[in-house]
């Protein structure tokens, strides 16, 4: 594949991936790899990790410039032993792509205390617990770096999935923060809001009939692609765009302007106050 971005765009650095052995994150690290980066992948299933490490070394990348490993980002001493595991590794880490996450769908209403939490904990908790122990250990000490946090289309809410909009939405104030706490470290913190139209492994368990109707309410009239997320994901990563921090960069072919989100109940007519 031709990459927009100069050759050796990323030479002699190191990339964090989380949730690297598929999807959007294999994306973002084949196209890390191919401008030059060295990459570490995680995952829970080192199955997954083994299928992504052996995607990237038939691309041609040589094995000195791989790693992966499982690393539950929702503990705090596993996101402590792999980022350890990282260092020890290549030196260094440059670029963090907290890309790990998911949820599954669920009406507020029948939503179990563990539930609500084993979304937020995927998505929120295990987003700050990377980003605070690579920036702790590596980017601030070095005094560079850049952060790219994977959210989602969140900007009409969730309906039908609102614990992952709950901790999407914390998750974009968090890049706004660090943003702002970080810039005098260096660091670059933004994120990437993929709509709710990315054909990849992840929509794979939501079926053709779902993925049609989103496909339908996308003003682009099709999917998108898990290259067209990384390639957006490794503008954001690179140098190239040193005065942008704090931004959330969405990818939806048009979604939150138009069109049904998710099936859910229409919302019936409700009667005006009295009184
Ligand atoms: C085509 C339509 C497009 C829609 C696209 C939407 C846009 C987003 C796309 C993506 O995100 S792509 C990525 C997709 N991958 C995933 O979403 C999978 C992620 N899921 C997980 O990793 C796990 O299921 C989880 C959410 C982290 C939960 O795992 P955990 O091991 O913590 O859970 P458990 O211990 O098994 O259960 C805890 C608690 O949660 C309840 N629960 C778990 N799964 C479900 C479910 N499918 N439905 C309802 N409830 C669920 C479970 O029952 C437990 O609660 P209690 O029963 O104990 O009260
Ligand atoms: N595709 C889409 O349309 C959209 C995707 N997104 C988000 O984009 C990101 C990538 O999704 P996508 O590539 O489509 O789907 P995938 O399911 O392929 O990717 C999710 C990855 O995250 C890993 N992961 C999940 N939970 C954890 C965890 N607790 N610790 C470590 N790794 C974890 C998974 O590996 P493992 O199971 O081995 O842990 C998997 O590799 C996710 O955050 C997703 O929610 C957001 C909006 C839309």
């Amino acid at each position: 594949m031709q990459s927009m971005f100069a050759a050796g765009l990323f030479a002699h650095q190191v990339a964090l991936v989380t949730g690297g052995g598929s999807g959007i994150g294999l994306a973002t690290a084949r196209e890390l790899t191919a401008l030059g980066a060295s990459v570490a992948i995680c995952g829970r299933k080192m199955e997954k990790i083994e299928a992504g490490l052996a995607a990237l070394a038939a691309d041609g990348v040589p094995s000195e410039r791989l790693f992966g490993g499982t690393c539950d980002i929702r503990e705090p001493d596993q996101v402590a032993a792999f980022v350890g595991q990282v260092i020890e590794r290549f030196g260094r880490i440059d670029v963090l792509v907290n890309n790990a996450g998911g949820q599954f769908p669920s009406p507020a209403e029948t939503l179990s205390p563990r539930g609500w939490e084993a979304v937020i904990r995927n998505n929120l908790n295990g987003t700050f617990f990377m980003t605070r122990e690579v920036a702790t250990r590596a980017m601030i000490p070095a005094k560079r770096g850049r952060i790219v946090n994977v959210t989602a289309m969140v900007v009409r809410g969730f309906p039908g999935m609102s614990h992952t909009g709950a901790a999407r939405a914390g998750v974009e104030n968090l890049t706004r923060s660090l943003a702002i706490e970080w810039a005098a470290h260096g660091i670059r913190v933004n994120a990437v809001a993929p709509g709710n139209n990315i054909r990849s492994s992840g929509t794979a368990q939501y079926g053709e009939e779902l993925l049609e109707v989103t496909r339908k309410a996308t003003p682009l009239k099709r999917l998108g692609t898990p290259e067209e997320v990384a390639r957006v994901i490794v503008f954001l990563s690179s140098t190239q765009n040193d005065f942008v921090t704090g931004a959330v960069w969405g990818i939806d072919g048009g979604q939150p302007l138009w069109g049904e989100l998710w099936p859910i109940p229409e919302p019936e007519p409700q009667p005006e106050a009295k009184g």
